[in-house]
């Protein structure tokens, strides 16, 4: 069901509706996402190998807005020799119903715990590794220091958050390069202008970036020690902040 073409946005649509993860989304959402996000299977089997050194058993690894599940069946597959329970959540029906099944085809029901629910609002317990993988820039400004924080609170010493996002630049040249190279490379992968345009209209103040400044001065106000980009392409980063 769920590894259908992404083709949502090829014809004119008289109004563009603001961009939601339904069930149009999930039935394409492999295809749209590794079209879209340069790396992203990088950025995938590298959350793997991050979790390999930094799962502390008796300790919880979170995927927050885990869609169908995708960093999650990584940091499985890269922590089967330790007791450490994922916790997979994201506020999505559709996403939560469909990594059910993915998750159970790949046998890891039993090791996952799938919620609904808000990243924004949950409680969590002493983690050694969370994962936001594109999800912060999708919940509103507003509330994410506080989301922030309490991941820094619950997370043990030597634990880590990895935070991957699509980013903005303060300097408007440097932006307009980035997001022209970033069309660049969703036409190489067969996207069309129209197709581009009306996901980018789809996605206005839904996807709402930040510059790496911003999320680097909330991650140290929020009490990491460290904070190492490892990813980067385009306007898209992936950075590890250690507790
Ligand atoms: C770009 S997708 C994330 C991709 C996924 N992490 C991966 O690696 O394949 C963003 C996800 O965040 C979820 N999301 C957005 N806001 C959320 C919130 N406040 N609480 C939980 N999930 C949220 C969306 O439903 C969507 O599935
Ligand atoms: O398609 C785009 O232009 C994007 O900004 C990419 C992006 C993301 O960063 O999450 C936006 C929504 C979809 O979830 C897939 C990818």
């Amino acid at each position: 069901m769920s590894d259908q073409q992404d083709r949502i946005y090829a014809t004119a649509h008289d109004q563009v509706a603001r961009f939601s993860f339904d069930d149009t989304v999930v039935r394409v959402f492999p295809d749209m996402i590794r079209r879209s996000v340069p790396g992203y299977p990088t950025i995938i089997d590298m959350i793997g190998v991050l979790a390999a050194r930094y799962a502390q058993p008796d300790t919880v690894l979170y995927d927050l807005g885990c869609s169908l599940g995708a960093a999650t069946t990584a940091m499985a597959a890269l922590t089967r020799d330790r007791a450490c329970p994922l916790i997979a959540v994201d506020n999505s029906e559709a996403m939560i119903r469909q990594a059910g099944t993915l998750l159970e085809e790949a046998g890891l029901r039993e090791r996952v715990s799938l919620q609904l629910g808000d990243v924004s609002t949950m409680a969590f317990e002493p983690c050694s590794m969370a994962v936001l993988n594109f999800t912060l820039q999708f919940i509103e400004p507003a509330r994410r220091d506080a989301l922030i924080r309490r991941l820094a609170e619950a997370t043990v010493p030597g634990g880590i958050l990895v935070l991957s996002e699509k980013i903005t630049f303060a300097d408007a040249a440097e932006n307009q390069l980035q997001t022209d190279l970033h069309h660049a490379f969703k036409r190489n992968n067969g996207y069309s202008d129209l197709e581009i345009s009306q996901k980018r209209s789809a996605l206005e103040n839904v996807l709402i970036a930040e510059t790496l400044d911003v999320h680097r001065e909330r991650l140290l106000k929020a009490g990491y020690r460290h904070i190492h980009v490892w990813f980067r392409c385009f306007n898209f980063m992936s950075l590890m902040a250690v507790r």
